[in-house]
């Protein structure tokens, strides 16, 4: 884990989230149309700056003003695939950290055959279900985060387990896509990808703890985890981070 031991790792994540709260980073998002307003909420409540804007027109100027980029391919079509290329190429020209996630392409080839050739652009972090990240390959630069009941965040040899988070998370369509934009937030400081892969994921999950305690099911839940997200302190995350690390 780049050097850190499990409790620096867990220092580190904290005074990240401090970071990603003073500086607000610009995440432009090329987001499915399903889980949009969460995301952009999402994101807004731990204080990063949303855009969602996905024309064929406009992208590669939005994504030369933000300073991270989310690429999504839930509801792919023949226009979002002209954005998503443009903007991807656009990052990676520019050197901005971007995020993939693969949403559903265990359901279709063509999907995983796109995703599989955006992971060559620039060095993005791959974010996704299971289901998702074990059909994908990724080289050894290339981090690599698989989402579940514990969230595995891999480079080469080393991982990251975050063993926070709630059952009702899995419950809210669209949390999987959240979660790969704030790791989008968090890479947008500029620090180790690894790492800033790993301390998103870590508040995020002990955020959906925090929420978990004021929901009665996934409708109150959602809500719940947008006040959670603009709530969770640093000390928060220092107090309730379940962590293991191997080194490879
Ligand atoms: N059994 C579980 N217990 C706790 N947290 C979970 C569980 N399963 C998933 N999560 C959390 O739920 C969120 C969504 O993860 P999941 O792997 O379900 O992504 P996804 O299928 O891409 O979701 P979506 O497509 O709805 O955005 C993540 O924050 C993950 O940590
Ligand atoms: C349900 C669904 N269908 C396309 S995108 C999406 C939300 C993320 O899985
Ligand atoms: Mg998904």
């Amino acid at each position: 884990m780049s050097g850190l031991t499990s409790s620096e790792f867990v220092r580190h994540a904290a005074a990240a989230l401090e970071r990603v709260r003073n500086t607000r980073p610009r995440v432009h998002c090329l987001m499915n149309t399903v889980v949009q307003k969460l995301v952009a909420d999402g994101l807004s409540a731990i204080d990063a700056i949303p855009s969602m804007t996905s024309s064929p027109e406009e992208v590669e100027a939005f994504v030369e003003k933000a300073d991270a980029l989310s690429v999504n391919l839930g509801t792919l079509d023949s226009q979002r695939r002209t954005s998503i290329t443009l903007g991807v190429s656009a990052s990676a020209r520019l050197g901005r950290p971007w995020v993939l996630d693969p949403a559903h392409c265990d359901y279709s080839a063509s999907r995983a055959t796109f995703a599989q050739q955006l992971l060559r652009e620039g060095t993005p972090i791959l974010r996704a279900n299971e289901a998702e990240f074990w059909l994908l390959q990724v080289s050894d630069d290339v981090v690599g985060v698989r989402t579940g009941k514990h969230d595995v965040v891999r480079k080469g040899a080393q991982s990251i387990t975050i063993e926070n988070g709630h059952p009702l998370t899995a419950k809210v369509t669209g949390t999987g896509c959240l979660s790969g934009a704030v790791i989008a937030a968090f890479l947008a400081l500029g620090e180790d990808p690894h790492l800033s892969a790993a301390s998103a994921l870590l508040a995020f999950g002990v955020a959906s703890e925090l929420a978990a305690d004021h929901a009665r099911g996934p409708g109150s839940f959602e809500p719940a985890l947008l006040d959670a997200l603009h709530a969770i302190s640093p000390d928060d995350i220092l107090k309730r981070a379940r962590i293991s690390h191997d080194q490879g």
